[in-house]
């Protein structure tokens, strides 16, 4: 398979072919998720709470993401490779740009923003300057403590319209694709259906145009409490290679998320 590109995500949306994402930290695993089909890979600032133990990502750093976005880089050819910005890496536009150029120079062909209008601004500097970025709408876990928690957000119509319409600022801004995380799943299908731009889902129902997950909650590694959306494809696989196999298969033919997976 050639280089996934975001024309070429774009072109699976139009196609309904379902986008396969998931974490990834290192050389190893990034090389054996896009063997297993995975078409992007996002290191995620999750790794504050999957690899460095704490209770949220708000430690995480442009040098940490950065670190793990090049042994990634190392160990892929052709996934679409997304970077987060962590917390307080972004705001304004030109701290942005900094930030960002720090992760494309490890290997990033994206970076994502947790955030709604009020980084349209960024968003297009970032564009303007050679950067594809994607949104993150939704739970955005650095926002934990506004939130009191993470919780399902989108809930009464109110907040639902906001969200949709964050969701069309951030797209008219210049993102390229979208992550919607831990919202009920009409919400979820409303968006994917309004935007032109790919929606990636996380406890976002069926019906977007692809699902991530973190790799750890996919191999059934994470201790403590799972959130319900998680699914361990290694229970039933035998090997991780084939447990990831599973997973893209899965997304493909819409078995996951199953309703069990998702929120009304
Ligand atoms: N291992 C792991 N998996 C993740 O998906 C994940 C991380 N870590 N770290 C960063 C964020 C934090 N995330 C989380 C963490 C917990 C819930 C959670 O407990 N959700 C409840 C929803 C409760 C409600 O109904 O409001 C759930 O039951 O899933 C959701 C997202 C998603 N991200
Ligand atoms: C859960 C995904 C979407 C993420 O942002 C992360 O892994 O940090
Ligand atoms: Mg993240």
């Amino acid at each position: 398979m050639s280089k996934i590109t975001t024309a070429r995500l774009l072109a699976m949306k139009q196609a309904r072919q379902k986008i396969a994402m998931i974490t990834a930290y290192d050389a190893t695993f990034a090389t054996l998720f896009e063997q297993a089909g995975v078409h992007a890979i996002l290191i995620g600032d999750s790794l504050g709470m999957v690899l460095q133990g704490e209770d949220s990502t708000l430690k995480v750093t442009v040098a940490d993401i950065a670190y793990h976005t090049r042994c990634v880089a190392n160990g892929s050819e052709k996934a679409m490779i997304v970077a987060d910005m962590p917390f307080m890496s972004y705001s304004n536009p030109e701290q942005a740009c900094t930030s960002a150029a720090e992760l494309m120079r490890a290997g990033a062909h994206m970076v994502k923003l947790e955030g709604g209008d009020w980084l349209t601004e960024t968003v297009t500097q970032l564009t303007r300057q050679g950067i594809p970025v994607c949104g993150h709408l939704g739970l955005t876990p650095q926002s934990v403590h506004v939130f009191g928690g993470f919780k399902l957000q989108g809930r009464d119509t109110e907040q639902a319209d906001q969200i949709k319409r964050h969701a069309r600022a951030l797209e008219a801004a210049g993102i390229q694709l979208l992550v919607l995380e831990c919202v009920p799943s009409q919400l979820a299908t409303d968006i994917s259906q309004a935007l032109s731009i790919p929606v990636i889902g996380i406890g976002a129902g069926p019906d977007t145009d692809g699902q991530v997950l973190v790799m750890q909650d996919a191999l059934g590694l994470t201790s403590g409490y799972v959130p319900k959306f998680t699914k361990n494809f290694l229970a039933d696989n035998g090997n991780v290679a084939a447990a990831i196999e599973a997973y893209v298969a899965e997304v493909a033919d819409g078995r996951f998320p199953g309703p069990e997976h998702s929120f009304n």
